[in-house]
């Protein structure tokens, strides 16, 4: 079991991972002393909508989690029946464009953190997980869901195009074909359905089973060089991340605002 200590400490210079946990407000960090297994969870109800403040704690903890010999991290939530709605509605309505350039940024740089960890990352998918939420689980290495939720980028079913990085993530996942017929129509899968498509790795009965699964994941790399691990997934990422880098989705937020304003 981790022990809980309610400070948030900084960056721990030697790679000791015993009794660590933190908890913010919005996410909460623990490590497992045993395993050397990391959760992450975020905690913000009613939905654990994306707004700039989570996505901040969000990369902060995922970029902390860096410095420890960790053996790897669960992505989760702390809420009964949603993983993440996605972004937060509110940030894009009406923003000051120093919050919306803000946001947007925080945006991108969390996916590039969760994308490109030296450590392996699981997403266990413990409710809802709509557009943004399931870019966060594409982030990962690996998914694990409950069943009888949805997950997808439905972002055309709401007038948005979903930029470069959600496209190409959701390719790295499942195929070509697959991703446009999804993106293109807005699909939110079931459980069972997302684990047809290869969308999601495995299906569990509750979190205790998907969290089980998750952490079963990570004994995979137990005979595994780290870092020819993480080598190799820069490798197949690396692409993705460079290109997802120069795409400010700022301006991409503008011309969408623009494309709604003269659609009026
Ligand atoms: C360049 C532009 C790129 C943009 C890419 C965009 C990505 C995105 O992520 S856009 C956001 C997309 N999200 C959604 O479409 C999800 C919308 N929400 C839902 O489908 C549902 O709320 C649910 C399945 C996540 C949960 O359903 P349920 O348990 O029935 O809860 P409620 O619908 O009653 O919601 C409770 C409460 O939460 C508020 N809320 C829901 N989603 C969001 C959100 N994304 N942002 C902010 N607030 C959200 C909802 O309005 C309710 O509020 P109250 O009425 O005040 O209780």
């Amino acid at each position: 079991m981790a022990s809980k200590i309610f400070v948030r400490p900084i960056s721990i210079a030697f790679n000791a991972f015993r009794n660590y946990s933190s908890s913010s407000k919005l996410v909460d960090v623990s490590i497992n002393d045993k395993t050397g297994i990391a959760t992450v969870t975020m905690q913000r109800p009613p939905v654990n909508s994306l707004n700039y403040e989570l996505l901040i704690e969000l990369n902060g903890a995922f970029q902390d989690l860096g410095s420890k010999k960790i053996k790897g991290a669960i992505l989760t939530s702390s809420l009964k029946t949603i993983f993440s709605a996605g972004l937060d509605i509110l940030e894009m309505y009406k923003p000051k464009p120093e919050r919306a350039n803000a946001f947007w940024t925080s945006l991108q740089d969390t996916w590039i953190t969760i994308f490109n960890t030296p450590y392996p990352t699981v997403a266990a998918i413990n409710g809802h997980s709509p557009a943004g939420g399931c870019l966060l689980s594409l982030a990962c290495e690996y998914r694990v869901m409950v069943n009888n939720y949805t997950i997808g980028l439905n972002e055309t079913k709401l007038g948005i195009v979903a930029p470069f990085w959600f496209v190409a993530s959701m390719k790295n996942t499942i195929s070509n074909r697959e991703s446009e017929l999804a993106l293109t129509s807005g699909r939110l899968y079931k459980t069972d359905e997302a684990f047809k498509v290869g969308l999601v790795d495995e299906t569990a009965e509750n979190k205790e089973d998907a969290l089980a699964k998750a952490e079963k994941f990570f004994s995979r790399f137990d005979a595994v060089n780290p870092i020819a691990r993480f080598l190799t997934k820069q490798e197949l990422r690396g692409k993705i991340v460079k290109v997802g880098r120069k795409t400010f989705i700022y301006k991409i937020f503008r011309k969408f605002q623009i494309c709604m304003m003269t659609r009026i």
